[in-house]
């Protein structure tokens, strides 16, 4: 059978504010996330014994617990309960990872929203997007986002809510220095400032300040102090990048994001990367801004 390529696209978070926290303990938020030019591969293949296999590059999780593998079997559940295929669902998916892990880039998030939505159409369920957003949030608060397929937008509750932005194309710095973030370690962590007030800009001003610098002043990652408390290095990496061009960490950490607002700034960047310690993993991307390519047919 003909396999398809899909791929994957990294996000980063131009703010994070923790806004509080609801009863089962998760925060609620408001991010701005963006799709990046960085993305992982899958390569998926229908199978007609109704089995679900994944394979290629692990992340570092048994098989069951993979986001990718999840999504499928998730969204197979769903079929079968909702009456909706009497089809046999089973697919053979080919995970090729480029997104490093546990760096606040939601590539395990991105994974299982494409696995949503390539096997929605290869299995002809023609569930809606908030279907596929409903099914990808028990998998993670950023599944929804990448379901959406709106390269930018504005989010509330836990990453559900959301609004489109229409942001534009920027050329940005990620370093890592290859630390993994535990994303959960920082939400429960006692220092976390979790009562940021709500925004009271419109959308729209919100949109306009953000073309004008994405970095407004006003704005936090809130999850910043309680990352750089429990991994020092990604800190270090922080206070050396925000001298050279404005600077914020992405999600939960451990990626930095730089990004240049001139031609000097973009230089004097280029010259801090060819000093950079060899393990601190520098990027340049662009932030995607018209059509999104994940869930895409290559
Ligand atoms: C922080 C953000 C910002 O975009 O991204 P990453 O840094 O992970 O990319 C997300 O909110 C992360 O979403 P995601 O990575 O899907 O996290 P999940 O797996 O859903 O949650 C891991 C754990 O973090 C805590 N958690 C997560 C999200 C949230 N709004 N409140 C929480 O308290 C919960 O304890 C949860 O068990
Ligand atoms: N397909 C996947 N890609 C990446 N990580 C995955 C995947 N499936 C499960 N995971 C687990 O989820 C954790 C967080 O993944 P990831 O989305 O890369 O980070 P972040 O939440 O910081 O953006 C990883 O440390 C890994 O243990």
């Amino acid at each position: 059978m003909p396999h398809t390529v899909y791929l994957s696209p990294a996000k980063i978070n131009w703010f994070l504010h923790v806004t509080g926290q609801r009863d089962d303990g998760y925060h609620t938020l408001e991010t701005v996330f963006q799709q990046i030019d960085w993305y992982d591969t899958l390569h998926i293949q229908l199978r007609n014994d109704g089995n679900i296999h994944l394979q290629g590059d692990s992340c570092g999780v048994a098989i069951e617990t993979n986001l990718a593998y999840r999504a499928a079997v998730a969204l197979k559940t769903f079929a079968h309960q909702h009456n909706h295929s009497n089809d046999v669902l089973g697919a053979d998916i080919h995970l090729q990872k480029n997104i490093p892990t546990g760096a606040g880039l939601g590539g395990g998030s991105s994974n299982a929203a494409t696995v949503l939505l390539a096997l929605n159409q290869l299995w002809h369920l023609n569930f809606s997007h908030s279907q596929l957003q409903s099914i990808g949030l028990k998998l993670g608060a950023d599944v929804p986002f990448f379901v959406s397929e709106h390269p930018a937008a504005f989010a509330q509750g836990i990453g559900e809510q959301l609004s489109p932005l229409d942001l534009p194309k920027r050329e940005i710095l990620l370093v890592n220095p290859n630390v993994h973030v535990n994303t959960g370690a920082v939400f429960t962590h006692p220092n976390l400032p979790r009562q940021h007030p709500a925004l009271t800009t419109s959308l729209f001003e919100l949109q306009q300040q953000l073309h004008e610098q994405p970095f407004q002043a006003q704005h936090r990652n809130d999850l910043e102090s309680v990352t750089f408390e429990l991994s020092p290095e990604v800190k270090m990496v922080y206070n050396a990048l925000q001298h050279v061009a404005p600077t914020r960490m992405s999600g939960s950490g451990s990626t930095l994001v730089a990004c240049p607002m001139s031609d000097d700034e973009s230089a004097a960047l280029k010259a801090w990367v060819a000093n950079a310690p060899a393990h601190w993993q520098c990027r340049w991307a662009n932030t995607i801004s018209t059509q999104s390519t994940n869930g895409d047919i290559l």
